[in-house]
């Protein structure tokens, strides 16, 4: 039996940093929006209990890699005897803020939690997810959600369609030594967002709750990100996705994020992503469980 499942990318549309915990790690706020763009993983029931993952261009060994740390824990969590092995194609920068080893975490629980038929609800698998990373829950949840805490308390809304450009500079980012740094700002205030659940935020709203507090620090220690940034900055309002390094813009159409694409700078890489609510890996999910008849 096999199984072909998406892992999406997110942006932080805005990314504030409260303070820091006495574990270390720091109170967020955030708003984080899921992309039709990213990684795709082909799982395979293996005739015996292994795991293995085959990830093409991944800088790390087989066993640090999310997808294996991430099926070792539901297969030591189930307690099944079926093993995988799993394919993954990766399209996302690494390091990049955009969150595709997360994500490619979230769909190898979702997938084989189906294909083990393991049965733990989402709630259950975005539980098992923090354990992997903070913007793990996210992508197991499947949805745009403003977040707090460290990103797994969420708060599922909808944002008004867009098409993202998405600028990879040529570094990576260590979200560890951001958040270590003593440069970083984390004294932003709280602002109040229960009251969102499920409204549709306009581009108004959006525009008015933009900035990334990570920002400043990343441009200071990577002045590559600050000049790609400020390229783009030319063309819409430009900011940077979590700590880095990727950053983006909104534009209205696809034509329009197209014509700013091809006017890169040669050598700069780059994508367009639309904007979604609900995660492509839970879409097809859904379809495989309608058309299986369960
Ligand atoms: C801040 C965000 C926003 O999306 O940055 P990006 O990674 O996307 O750039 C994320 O929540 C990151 O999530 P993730 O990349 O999964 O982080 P983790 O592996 O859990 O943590 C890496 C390290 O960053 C620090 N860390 C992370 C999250 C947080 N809220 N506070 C922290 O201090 C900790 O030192 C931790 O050891
Ligand atoms: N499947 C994977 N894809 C990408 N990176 C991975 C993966 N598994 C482990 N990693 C490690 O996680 C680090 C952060 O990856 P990633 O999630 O892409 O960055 P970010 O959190 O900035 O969005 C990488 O630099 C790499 O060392």
């Amino acid at each position: 039996m096999s199984l072909q499942l998406p892992a999406p990318a997110k942006l932080n549309l805005f990314l504030r940093i409260l303070g820091r915990r006495p574990d270390g790690y720091h109170e967020l706020q955030t708003l984080f929006q899921l992309l039709d763009y990213g990684d795709t993983l082909d799982f395979e029931l293996r005739s015996d209990s292994g795991l293995s993952v085959e990830a093409p261009g991944v800088d790390v060994p087989e066993r640090d890699n999310l997808v294996y740390r991430a099926a070792q824990l539901l297969q030591n969590t189930c307690g099944t005897a079926q093993g995988a092995h799993i394919r993954l194609q990766k399209r996302l920068p690494a390091g990049g803020g955009i969150g595709g080893g997360s994500s490619d975490a979230a769909t190898t629980l979702l997938g084989l939690n189906h294909l083990w038929r393991c049965g733990l609800s989402v709630d259950e698998l975005a539980k098992l997810g923090r354990q992997l990373g903070a913007d793990v829950p996210v992508f197991v949840a499947g949805h745009t959600a403003l977040a707090e805490g460290t990103g797994e308390r969420l708060v599922p809304v909808r944002t008004a369609p867009c098409h993202f450009l998405v600028l990879a500079p040529d570094c990576h980012v260590s979200t560890a030594a951001v958040f270590g740094h003593p440069g970083l700002t984390r004294d932003s205030a709280a602002i109040t967002l229960a009251h969102l659940r499920d409204r549709v935020l306009d581009s108004d709203w959006l525009q008015s709750h933009a900035g990334n507090d990570c920002e400043p620090l990343v441009e200071q220690l990577y002045p590559e990100i600050q000049a790609t940034r400020q390229w783009l900055q030319q063309h819409a309002r430009a900011q940077l996705t979590g700590t880095g390094a990727c950053v983006f813009a909104a534009f209205p159409s696809e034509s329009e994020a197209q014509e700013v694409l091809e006017q890169r700078p040669e050598g700069w890489r780059g994508f367009i992503a639309a904007s979604v609510n609900t995660s492509p890996a839970h879409t097809a999910l859904a379809k495989l469980t309608s058309t299986s008849g369960k």
